[in-house]
């Protein structure tokens, strides 16, 4: 058995990851995580789910995490690094499918995988990392002549934009044209912002309702265009894969990872 802890349990992502953890004959759910101040402090995790499970909602990772082999993270990242410093204390694994990392902030998680095994990764579906494969070969036979705008599209209590996928996808395809994203990237439009340059990469995001998480690149050339889309219609699949990503930790005591890695596609 893999004893795994959850932080932001009472979370829309943490809700997925207790249905997932307890639904595991090979993984026991060890500790749920939340802010201090969450009424869901003190309640039993699996009540979430609508089946009591014995494990109460921390607000003390101190103490919380002291059976736990890996810590899945899906919170603020804030809250991640808090949860990092203290997981390479005490030699925790860690999930990390939080986004909205500066780049200081990401550097700081892949210092601390020299100790201890993270998969840090912005989307954990198997279908968006199909797509990253996809996107690297699209933008490589396409290469110049066609322009690349990323369209993405969250519920209304999405709080990062544009969201980790959407960036993630603008680097691989970045990196595929020998561009660097941080020089290209063009975030929304408005007034008279002159026609449109040939090198960049236009970002788009919606906000609205309960939507999943939904993510199109779009190729446009002369004549044509190709739309590359992913739709996501239940967390489920982000969770079922931060399971798959815990499970390689298992395998994999120091480094940093992501999906790629963890399904043998890089
Ligand atoms: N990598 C992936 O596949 C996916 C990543 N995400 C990302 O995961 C993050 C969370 O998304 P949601 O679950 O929709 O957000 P949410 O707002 O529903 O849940 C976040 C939870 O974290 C809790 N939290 C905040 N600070 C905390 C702390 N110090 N300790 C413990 N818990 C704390 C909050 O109280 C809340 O319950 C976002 O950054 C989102 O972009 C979401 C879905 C898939
Ligand atoms: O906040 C979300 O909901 C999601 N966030 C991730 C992101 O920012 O890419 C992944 C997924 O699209 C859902």
């Amino acid at each position: 058995m893999l004893n795994i802890a959850i932080a932001g349990a009472s979370g829309r992502m943490g809700r997925a990851l207790i249905e997932a953890v307890t639904q595991a004959a090979d993984l026991r759910l060890s500790a749920a995580l939340e802010r201090p101040g969450s009424p869901y402090a003190g309640r039993d995790a699996g009540e979430l789910v609508g089946t009591p499970c014995g494990v109460i909602i921390s607000t003390e990772p101190e103490t919380a995490l002291a059976d736990s082999r890996i810590l899945i993270d899906f919170t603020r990242p804030e809250a991640t690094l808090n949860h990092l410093a203290l997981c390479r204390a005490r030699g925790i694994a860690m999930v990390i499918g939080t986004t909205g990392f500066s780049a200081e902030q990401k550097a700081t998680i892949r210092e601390a995988a020299e100790d201890i095994g993270i998969v840090f990764a912005p989307n954990m579906s198997v279908g968006v990392n199909v797509v990253l494969k996809l996107l690297d070969m699209a933008a490589r036979v396409l290469g110049e002549g066609y322009d690349v705008e990323i369209i993405e599209a969250h519920h209304r209590h999405k709080v990062d934009a544009p969201s980790g996928t959407a960036l993630r996808m603008g680097e691989v395809v970045a990196a595929a044209l020998g561009r660097d994203l941080a020089e290209c990237a063009v975030y929304g439009r408005e007034g008279v912002t002159g026609e449109r340059l040939p090198s960049t990469i236009g970002f788009a995001t919606v906000r609205g309702g309960d939507i999943v998480g939904d993510h199109t690149v779009l190729f446009a050339g002369i004549g044509e265009r190709i739309e590359i889309t992913h739709k996501a219609s239940s967390r489920a699949t982000f969770a079922m894969g931060a399971l798959r990503a815990a499970r390689f930790l298992a395998e994999h005591p120091r480094g940093l990872y992501d999906m790629q890695d963890v399904l043998g596609i890089r």
